[in-house]
């Protein structure tokens, strides 16, 4: 018997169910060369994150960059690696679950909440092929990133679309576009420098050091650089820090091209030679710790100030598993949620036991 149409599974008695798919950057899946080469491989690739043309950019990845990068980045990795992975890994799987049991606290309880990586391990298609499976016909993606880029959170809405393109019957899409000025987000900045200045005092200046892009992003319209000083400014008022105590700068330029300036490791040495002893810094556009911020700031940076003069360097972590930051998460994502939310709330049983995982991983941390 030929069929015409057939009632959706969701129809069934099943309501529909919502997904929620926090994305980061990705890293490698050991501190090792052969698995930093993929990683590298894979993410500069990317003609979001590498703007030059394929036939140019082909031969100077796979006959330059990625003989030699692997075995320098893997030994900066191995510098910063933990008992339980990678940094990065670590801190996004233990928001994933913070951020379920709050959700469920707050009485979304049949939520799904997932993770995936842009670049590696796990992916976005995986993750997005497992909420499927498991009948989610809403998905909120929620990118890691609080000021938006074309290399960062365009490229998560690239690869959810690239997904989709082999999926027939499409789920509803929402995307956290970028939070970098959201008052959760800042409030929970300006809480951990408040506590590191009650625990250490306060430095000379508050170093805010972002993740540079290409100078020349931001000439063809990227927002990144005016969200990276939004978030500057704001957090610069909730501490009613006068302006001259505080510095934006940008790390990590690859390449030899120009980059968001002023560079954060020629601006601290330069701090160090004219007598500036002390800076406290933080990296607000990452929310979770990693290579970027370990090693390059808390380990480069901190010597390069410190040998140029500096007297006392201070690193103040990201986010990571705050509670207030999670809280923020939360609240952002029963935002956009919106009226996907199911009204009924969690059983008793059902909050207490969330409630109980968060403390337990909040413990943990
Ligand atoms: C926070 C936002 C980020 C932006 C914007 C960004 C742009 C960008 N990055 C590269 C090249 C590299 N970045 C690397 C590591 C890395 N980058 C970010 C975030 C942003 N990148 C994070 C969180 C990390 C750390 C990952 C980890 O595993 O801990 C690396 C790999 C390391 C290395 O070999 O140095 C590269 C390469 C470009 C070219 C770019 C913008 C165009
Ligand atoms: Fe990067
Ligand atoms: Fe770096």
């Amino acid at each position: 018997m030929t069929r015409f149409w057939q009632e959706p599974a969701y129809t069934h008695g099943t309501p529909p169910r919502t997904g929620v798919l926090l994305v980061n950057l990705g890293t490698p899946a050991a501190p090792t060369a052969a698995a930093v080469r993929p990683y590298l491989k894979q993410f500069l690739s990317d003609p979001r994150v590498v703007e030059i043309p394929r036939l140019v950019w082909w031969p100077i990845l796979n006959g330059i960059i990625l003989r030699t990068r692997p075995a320098k980045s893997a030994a900066k990795y191995a510098s910063v690696w933990t008992t339980e992975g990678s940094p990065l890994k670590v801190h996004t799987e233990k928001q994933t679950k913070l951020l379920a049991g709050f959700l469920a606290h707050a009485g979304q309880s049949t939520l799904l909440i997932d993770s995936a990586m842009r670049y590696g391990e796990p992916s976005i298609r995986s993750r997005l092929d497992a909420m499927r499976a498991a009948g989610c016909t809403r998905i909120l993606i929620v990118p890691l990133y609080p000021q938006f880029a074309a290399s960062t959170t365009a490229t998560v809405m690239d690869e959810v679309a690239d997904c989709l393109r082999h999926w027939r019957n499409l789920p509803e899409i929402r995307y956290i576009r970028s939070f970098g000025d959201d008052p959760g987000y800042i409030q929970a900045l300006a809480a951990s420098v408040r506590e590191h200045w009650q625990r250490n005092g306060q430095a000379d200046k508050l170093v805010l050091s972002f993740h540079g892009i290409p100078r020349r992003s931001l000439d063809l319209g990227d927002p990144y650089h005016c969200e990276c000083h939004k978030t500057a400014r704001l957090l610069g008022e909730a501490l009613q820090l006068p302006k001259e105590r505080l510095i934006v700068s940008f790390q990590s330029r690859f390449g030899k091209a120009a980059w968001l300036q002023p560079y954060t490791q020629p601006t601290l040495e330069a701090l160090g030679r004219k007598g500036t002893a002390s800076v406290d810094v933080m990296c607000p556009g990452f929310v979770s710790d990693c290579l970027e911020t370990l090693e390059e700031i808390n380990m480069e940076c901190r010597e390069a100030f410190l040998h140029a003069g500096g007297k006392r360097f201070e690193y103040i972590p990201c986010l990571n598993e705050r509670e207030d930051w999670i809280h923020a998460l939360t609240r952002l994502s029963l935002s956009h949620l919106g009226n996907w939310l199911s009204d009924a709330p969690a059983s008793p049983e059902e909050s207490e036991l969330q409630r109980l995982r968060a403390v337990e991983l909040g413990a943990a941390r």
